[in-house]
Parts: structure tokens; sequence; C-alpha cells
């Protein structure tokens, strides 16, 4: 039997933290705070925290291969250069819908940059509903478009054959799979692989481990869920001591750790008073599984 430690590793009081990335040439963990517009990159082995300030929320950053990095920034596609900070569009999204912004984003096994749209909230999970949409930015940078009426466009991942597509719209409540083409990246035959159960809260980030099994951070649940999408049956809850857990990655050597980002905004006074590591990175080791490495954007 493992026995599993849970470590606040980084007491960075994110307002919410999300999109935790591992980079194994740097030994590091990109994630970013959406609200307060930064990407940040922090060095496991030095423990240091670099960041980089853009010019509208930020919900995603993924690996470049070229180098560098891929972000979500409002509603464009960027590239961001770490070295001077930049960052350029490299397409735009939903112009007809100003009070909109990207949400959650990850590349598919293809290099293909998946991300989806919400409109921007009131306060969490608080917002006009069906005003997102799923998209993708392919290698050559061209945007496709999935489908729209998202609430809150959340968790993705891939299956390890590349055969399905999982996806997470948070207040639908459940993890829905697609059967994946991985040759043209298009999407078929949704449907349901797990509705979370009442004190479970709201689905949002997810990442898959080598079995094929889905860890899913529940926003409100305070925990990270490993689902069995095969059998649609729940098969481990790890509990973190703070509740606004967002999202998951597996890093660190052999991909043998996980790491969770959480928010700190929506937490009343006294609830920061039981939950001082709120917005901070989290480590889980002795899981007993692992993960695999993300995908970088190929464009
Ligand atoms: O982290 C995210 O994905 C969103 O941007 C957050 O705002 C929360 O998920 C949401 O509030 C709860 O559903
Ligand atoms: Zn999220």
């Amino acid at each position: 039997m493992s026995s599993i430690k849970i470590e606040c590793v980084l007491r960075e009081n994110c307002r919410c933290g999300e999109s935790p990335v591992w980079e194994e040439a740097s030994n590091s963990l990109l994630f970013v705070d959406i609200p307060a517009k930064k990407v940040c990159r922090w060095d496991s082995l030095s423990k240091r925290v670099q960041q980089v300030t853009v010019e509208a929320p930020v919900s995603s950053v993924a690996l470049r291969q070229g180098g560098g990095y891929v972000a979500t920034i409002g509603t464009k596609f960027c590239a961001l250069n770490w070295e001077d900070r930049s960052a350029v569009a490299l397409a735009t999204v939903d112009k007809d819908k100003k009070n909109n912004r990207f949400n959650d984003g990850k590349v598919d096994p293809a290099g293909r940059y998946f991300a989806g749209t919400m409109a921007e909230e009131t306060a969490p999970a608080v917002l006009e509903r069906h005003q997102g949409s799923l998209y993708s930015l392919f290698p050559d940078h061209h945007v496709e478009k999935y489908f729209d009426q998202v609430d809150i466009s959340n968790g993705l991942d891939w299956s390890l054959d590349h055969k399905i597509f999982y996806y997470i719209d948070s207040l639908s409540y459940s993890v829905d799979a697609f059967d994946y083409d991985l040759q043209t990246g298009k999407i078929s035959n949704r449907r349901s692989v797990y509705k979370l159960e009442k004190e479970e809260q709201i689905p949002d980030g997810m990442c898959i481990d080598t079995e094929g099994k889905l860890w899913v951070a529940c926003y409100n649940g305070g925990r990270v869920i490993r689902l069995d999408p095969e059998t649609g049956k729940r098969l481990q809850t790890v509990k973190l001591p703070v509740v606004k857990t967002t999202s998951c990655c597996f890093g660190g050597k052999d991909y043998s750790e996980m790491y969770v980002t959480c928010a700190r905004d929506g937490t009343d006074p006294e609830g920061l008073l039981q939950q001082p590591e709120a917005g901070g990175i989290f480590k889980i080791t002795g899981l007993g599984v692992k993960g695999i490495p993300p995908y970088p954007y190929a464009g």
C-alpha cells in the first residue's frame, strides 16, 4: 500500500490558479492565475517562481514544440516568449462576444491546442449561460470550432490510444467522452462517462494517468477524484486542505507526482482563516500511479 502525502509546495495566493503543466526540461511546473493575468513557472529544484504578466485574463498555458509556450489570453490563442515576456496573438475567437474569455486548454497528441470559452463570471460559477464554445488551434494557426452552447468549458484530455477525447462542461456536472479522430482532429458521438455526486460539487480540470483512468479536480469539493471512464465508477477520492481545487496534472520524477491548483477568490474571510493555503500549489505523492508527459503545440 502506498501512503499518500499532500503538501503545499508553494503558497502563491492565486486568485484562481489553473492549468498546471509539467515542463520536464526545466524541472518546473507552469500554471496560470486567471484573473491576476499571470503565467507562472515554479522551479521544483530552486523553489523559485518566475512570472509573466499579460494584458488579459490568462486561462491556460501549454508547451510549444520549438521552445517557448502558448497560452489562451482573453479570447486569443497566443505564443508566449518567456525570455522577452511577450505574447503574440496567433488567432482570436468569439469576436462577437465581448464578455467572453477562454477557459481551460490542453494540447492533443497531434499538437493541436484545444481550448474552450465561457462568459466572464460575476462570481464563481455565476455567469450568463450557454455563451461558450470549444475550439482548437491547428499547427498551421487556423482555428476549428467544435460546438457552442457551453457554460464553463473546462477539463480535457485524450485516451492513451488517442481514440477518445474527454471533456468537461462544468455546469453539466458530467465528464463526457467523444470518439476522437487523431488524423483530422474531429470529434463525434458525445456521451457521459461520469456524473458527479452532490458532495463532489463542480467538475473542473482533468488529466489522465498511465492506466487510462481520469483524475478530476472538484471545484468547491476540495478533492481530486479518480474515475474509470469504461465502467463509469469512481475509484478513489483524495481530499485536499483547500476547497476550491481547480485542476491537476502529473509531474516530477517519471510523472509520479500529482500537482493541484486551486483558487482563493470566492472564499470569505472565515474560510481563508481555515484554509490559509488557498490559492497555493499542492503536490500529492504516494498515489502509486503515474501520468504522461504533456504534448507540445506543434505550430
Ligand atoms: O477554474 C476555472 O476553470 C474557472 O475559470 C473558474 O472560474 C471555476 O472553474 C468556476 O468558477 C467553477 O466552475
Ligand atoms: Zn478550470
